[in-house]
């Protein structure tokens, strides 16, 4: 296990290129269990999450190769292989295993899901999906049977706006017989690069990135080649970061419509932003930051995946700010390792009430999901001395390269194996 060590207080210059997006990367790899024949994605960033998924893929059968950000996948050898237990749990994209088997196989037995921890996260929705396609689904024992004789397309009303319930209902409905509409659909760009790869393999979908998605089931897939749009958290990451210690910072290969809640955000803050094409450039304005709110929404809403670096930068804002989740219920755990590097915070409920001003000081903090991790990376930039990030695992599931592209900035950072002590301390905690 190792540990990210950051020196705070450099300023950031230069430019950042942005990465394959991970929400689509893992939806996209167990996508390709659909087809006959080979499937190429390029563009795929350096993450834990892509490498588990192409192992599954093995574990069923698969042929994967992996060069550089190209994926291939041969799914000519697969089969209905179950899955209950293992490396399904340690991510959450696993759950697409269930939609793409279903639709290749006709039944699937997968692992109930890990991926961050953020309070109850449940998969009721993707379920009554499937069911409503015409699949037999029972829970036992942490793991979820899906079978069907064959797969009807239906009219699914979701209950709540879920990225994950749309593209598995989608995963599931391109085998079905007939016609499938999501109603109340997730917009989410990651949803529309879904469908685009599934659309080059064969499949007849309409509407995605609309709350009404048309699916015409096909009798075979095909293999296709397909390239991943930029991350839209990792670019708003960057962005964040270069608000905060930023003298002048371009970040690369990003669609700037996918930040746009958070660019105005920042502009109201007194960040200077400029948008071109494909690419955001921030002049940050880093020491006169005004105080704003914030609420996490569904796509375009502000995004709850940046919510919690979004907080780390409002601690150097002179004033009060108020982040409220309204996506997951105990989003708020970087909270208490912000504090302990000298944060003013109060949390209510789904609220954090952010006192902002007094500098942050290094200290040692563990990340306890993916985007604290990230959030304890901006503290540790902004902060004086030195800071310490255990839990860096949770942060490989979801950065591409991390440290090397803030060196690139001019970041001091660096990783160290934990030693004996570390260890032992982190096993009885
Ligand atoms: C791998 C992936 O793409 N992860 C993203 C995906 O997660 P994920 O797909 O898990 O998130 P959802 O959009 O499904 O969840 C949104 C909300 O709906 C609730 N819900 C969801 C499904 C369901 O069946 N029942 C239910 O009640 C969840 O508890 C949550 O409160 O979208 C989230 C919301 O943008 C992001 O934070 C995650 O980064
Ligand atoms: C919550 C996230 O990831 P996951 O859904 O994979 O746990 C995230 O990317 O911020």
């Amino acid at each position: 296990m190792e540990k990210l060590l950051i020196e705070g207080g450099h300023s950031l210059n230069g430019t950042v290129q942005i990465s394959g997006a991970k929400n689509s990367a893992v939806a996209l790899i167990p996508a390709a269990i659909l087809a006959d024949t080979s499937v190429t994605i390029d563009n795929l960033p350096k993450i834990s999450d892509v490498d588990i998924l192409a192992e599954l893929l093995e574990e069923i059968g698969g042929k994967t190769e992996l060069t550089d950000d190209t994926l291939v996948i041969n799914p000519e050898n697969m089969f209905a292989m179950p899955l209950p237990n293992g490396r399904v749990k340690k991510l959450r994209a696993s759950y697409y295993m269930m939609g793409a088997m279903l639709g290749k196989f006709k039944k699937a037995v997968i692992g109930l899901p890990g991926g961050c921890n953020l309070g109850p996260r449940p998969i009721d929705q993707h379920i009554k999906g499937f069911e409503a396609l015409g699949a037999k689904v029972t829970n036992e024992q942490g793991a979820i049977y899906l079978q069907a004789d064959e797969l009807i397309g239906a009219r699914i009303y979701l209950d709540v706006v879920s990225v994950g319930a749309t593209i598995n209902i989608m995963l599931a409905a391109v085998r079905a017989k007939g016609r499938t509409i999501i109603e109340n659909a997730a917009k989410e760009p990651e949803i529309i690069d879904v469908a685009t790869l599934l659309s080059s393999m064969g499949a007849n979908i309409k509407g995605a990135g609309t709350n009404v998605i048309r699916i015409d089931g096909v009798d075979e897939l095909h293999g296709c080649r397909h390239s991943i749009i930029p991350d839209r958290i990792e670019a708003g990451t960057f962005i964040i970061l270069a608000s905060a210690m930023g003298d002048s910072v371009l970040i690369d290969n990003v669609i700037p419509d996918h930040v746009e809640s958070l660019i105005a955000k920042l502009r109201e803050m007194g960040v200077m932003i400029d948008v071109a094409d494909d690419s955001v450039f921030v002049r940050a304005n880093h020491n006169d930051l005004r105080s704003v709110d914030i609420k996490t929404l569904v796509y375009p809403g502000f995004p709850t995946d940046l919510q919690q670096p979004f907080t780390s930068l409002l601690t150097k804002a002179e004033g009060s700010s108020m982040v409220t989740d309204t996506i997951y219920n105990a989003r708020f755990k970087h909270i208490d390792e912000l504090r302990r590097m000298g944060a003013n915070i109060k949390v209510e409920g789904r609220s954090a009430l952010i006192n902002g001003g007094p500098k942050l000081q290094g200290a040692t903090v563990r990340a306890s999901d993916l985007r604290a991790g990230a959030a304890l990376v901006v503290a540790g930039l902004m902060a004086n001395g030195i800071t310490e990030i255990t839990g860096v695992e949770h942060i490989d599931r979801g950065y591409s390269d991390l440290e090397n592209k803030l060196k690139g900035l001019g970041a001091k950072i660096w990783r160290e194996k934990l030693g004996e002590k570390e260890l032992s301390d982190l096993k009885n905690s």
